[in-house]
């Protein structure tokens, strides 16, 4: 037998700082079925924890998918919608700009721009919900990764997802 067995180990006590995991952030006439969270992240010295997202604080529906999109400095992907899906993005790292717009004629912000800037500086979990008009770029100097947690799977057969060009003249933002 050898000198090292799984009683040697020590559980980890519980913890609880009066940081919360995620936390909503507060915005003007929020587009219906958009939501903005705070992530929070937890570092020592062997570096960073960030929580994407958790069933810990509230029930979510499972992601059954899961990608990571590698973004180079200066690209655009823009513009999209999903029919079916809620796209969950963590962005985490880089500078990158969120655009969101509402199309949606039913919505009482219907052709609303929203406009955020996430990354380093504003780590975010962005919830958008099926038939807002999205677009993403990076604008900072390296490549940036983001993650998404969509709620439905990808299809290649059947993608979920319609585009316009990102320079379209029908939305009233233009990418630098
Ligand atoms: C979505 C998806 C795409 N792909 C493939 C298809 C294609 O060859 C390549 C890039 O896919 P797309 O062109 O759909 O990816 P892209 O248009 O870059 O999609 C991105 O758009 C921005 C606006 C977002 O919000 C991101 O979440 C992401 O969906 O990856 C997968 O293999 N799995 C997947 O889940």
């Amino acid at each position: 037998m050898g000198t090292l067995s799984l009683e040697d180990f020590v559980d980890d006590q519980p913890w609880g700082d009066d940081l919360p995991l995620l936390e909503d952030i507060p915005s003007e006439n929020p587009m219906p079925g958009v939501r903005i969270q705070r992530l929070v992240t937890r570092g020592d010295k062997r570096g960073e924890l960030t929580v994407l997202m958790s069933a810990l604080l509230e029930p979510i529906a499972p992601p059954p998918h899961v990608y990571q999109v590698s973004a180079e400095a200066g690209s655009i992907r823009a513009w999209v919608y999903h029919k079916r899906q809620f796209d969950r993005l963590a962005y985490t790292n880089g500078d990158l700009r969120a655009v969101l717009y509402d199309l949606r004629e039913d919505s009482p912000t219907y052709e609303k721009l929203e406009i955020l800037d996430v990354g380093a500086a504003n780590k975010i979990l962005l919830t958008i919900p099926p038939y807002v008009v999205h677009g993403i770029q990076n604008r900072g100097k390296s490549t940036a990764t983001f993650i998404n947690m969509p709620t439905a799977v990808y299809d290649p057969k059947h993608p979920d997802k319609s585009r316009i060009p990102f320079d379209h003249p029908g939305v009233p933002y233009k990418f630098e």
